[in-house]
């Protein structure tokens, strides 16, 4: 039975985990998990999954379930989600927080020695330089979640050599593929969130749209796999049925293919090195699709994906910058406040505006994500 600990329980891929957990009771078995704010749905997965220890974002939660549910250990904040990620008898922390959150409890699971299941990219992006060597140190398993790393993953089986000539990054191109840059201007929120083929979370599907995400996932891609970023190539598929792809010496390319459905990704970073039955998954059929689309991205018209190989070239502090003025810009847009091309704007100023430093530490990171959100809402005047 492997024990689990599901960070972010309440999200799109927290509820898939839950999907996949329950359908498989006989091997898993989740004991911890954390939510943010969403009480009600948190209550809701209480129905179904019995976790003796539960973690949520605000103290006055947290009082509110402790008088309710006697028979569960109950925490809050960020020292919270660290109890709960390091508790003995977990084996594994599926981690599906959205954003810096995700990476305190990360480091420390795996100091703890914990396996873990990586959906959180924000944690790689901005500390792939402490989370790859502490991996090492501590003889743990980083198994991806994201679908394209997870794709990848499964191509090479496993395994990291150097027989890899490059990587091949898939990307849908978001809710605003075929629009030209000038139609981008005054896209609304509420078509920004219709993903062609993906359900998500807000800020991820914000961040399709935009092309941070895959900016995102090329950083993610260099850390987890050891490649440079001259070898990570992005290529547009508005399909989403090949999840990406791994280029050989020998010009062989290896592709994993399948209908978009995350379970697959969560449920195989769960049983690697094995394969479970998908309960419900569609099967792929290629005849039924018919024919599949690709196309090289404008790095003009997404700017954003431009701004991210810049961001991760430059390395050392850059990539948490990125990072945190996006995250700040990302929710200022879904609140409204900023226009849809005023996201990579904010970004890029942040990034100029930046005393660039080598190898950040934990802490320096902490400084350097706050001051990349407050230099945005500073720009917006929210602050
Ligand atoms: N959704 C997807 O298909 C994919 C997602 N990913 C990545 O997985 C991660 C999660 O994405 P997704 O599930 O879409 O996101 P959601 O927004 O759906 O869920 C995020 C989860 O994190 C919790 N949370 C948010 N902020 C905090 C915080 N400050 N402290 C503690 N918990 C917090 C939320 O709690 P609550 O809602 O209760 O407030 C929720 O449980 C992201 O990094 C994303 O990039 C990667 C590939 C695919
Ligand atoms: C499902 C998943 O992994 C997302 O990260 C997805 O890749 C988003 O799609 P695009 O960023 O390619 O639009
Ligand atoms: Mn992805």
């Amino acid at each position: 039975m492997k024990k689990i600990c599901v960070l972010g329980v309440t999200g799109s891929i927290g509820q898939q985990t839950v999907d996949v957990v329950k359908h498989h009771r006989d091997e898993f078995e989740i004991v911890a998990m954390s939510a943010g704010r969403n009480i009600d749905l948190l209550e809701q997965t209480m129905t179904v999954i019995h976790a003796k220890h539960i973690c949520v974002q605000n103290e006055e939660d947290m009082l509110y379930l402790q008088r309710k549910y006697k028979d569960v250990h109950f925490y809050c904040g960020q020292e919270g989600l660290v109890s709960i990620a390091t508790l003995s008898e977990i084996d594994i922390v599926l981690n599906a927080i959205v954003g810096f959150a995700g990476l305190l409890p990360t480091m420390n699971a795996i100091k703890a020695h914990k396996d873990i299941a990586l959906a959180n990219k924000e944690t790689l992006v901005v500390a792939g330089h402490l989370i790859i060597p502490l991996i090492k140190e501590y003889g743990v398993q980083l198994l991806p979640v994201d679908s394209e790393h997870s794709a990848i993953f499964q191509c090479i089986n496993g395994e990291y050599h150097g027989e890899i000539n490059k990587i091949i990054l898939t990307a849908s191109g978001g809710s605003f593929r075929d629009k030209t840059r000038s139609e981008l201007s005054h896209v609304s929120v509420e078509d920004a969130l219709k993903h062609p083929n993906w359900s998500m979370g807000a800020k991820i599907t914000i961040d399709s749209a935009t092309l941070f995400n895959k900016g995102l996932e090329v950083m993610e891609a260099k850390w987890l796999f050891d490649v440079d970023y001259d070898d990570i190539e992005v290529l547009i598929h508005p399909e989403s049925i090949i999840h990406s792809m791994v280029e050989y010496k020998d010009t062989a390319v290896i592709a994993q293919l399948g209908t978009p459905d995350m379970r697959l990704p969560i449920q195989y970073a769960l049983t690697y090195p094995h394969r479970f039955p998908l309960m419900g998954g569609k099967r792929l059929s290629l005849s039924e699709v018919g024919t599949l689309h690709f196309e090289k991205p404008d790095f003009h018209r997404f700017h954003a994906l431009a701004l991210a190989y810049e961001a991760g070239r430059r390395g050392g502090s850059m990539p948490c910058v990125l990072n945190g003025a996006n995250e700040q810009a990302n929710t200022l847009f879904l609140k409204k406040k900023i226009e849809f091309l005023d996201i990579e704007k904010y970004v890029e100023e942040a990034m100029r505006a930046h005393h660039w430093i080598d190898h950040p530490t934990l802490e320096q990171l902490i400084e350097i994500d706050q001051w990349a959100r407050n230099f945005v809402k500073e720009r917006v005047g929210e602050i």
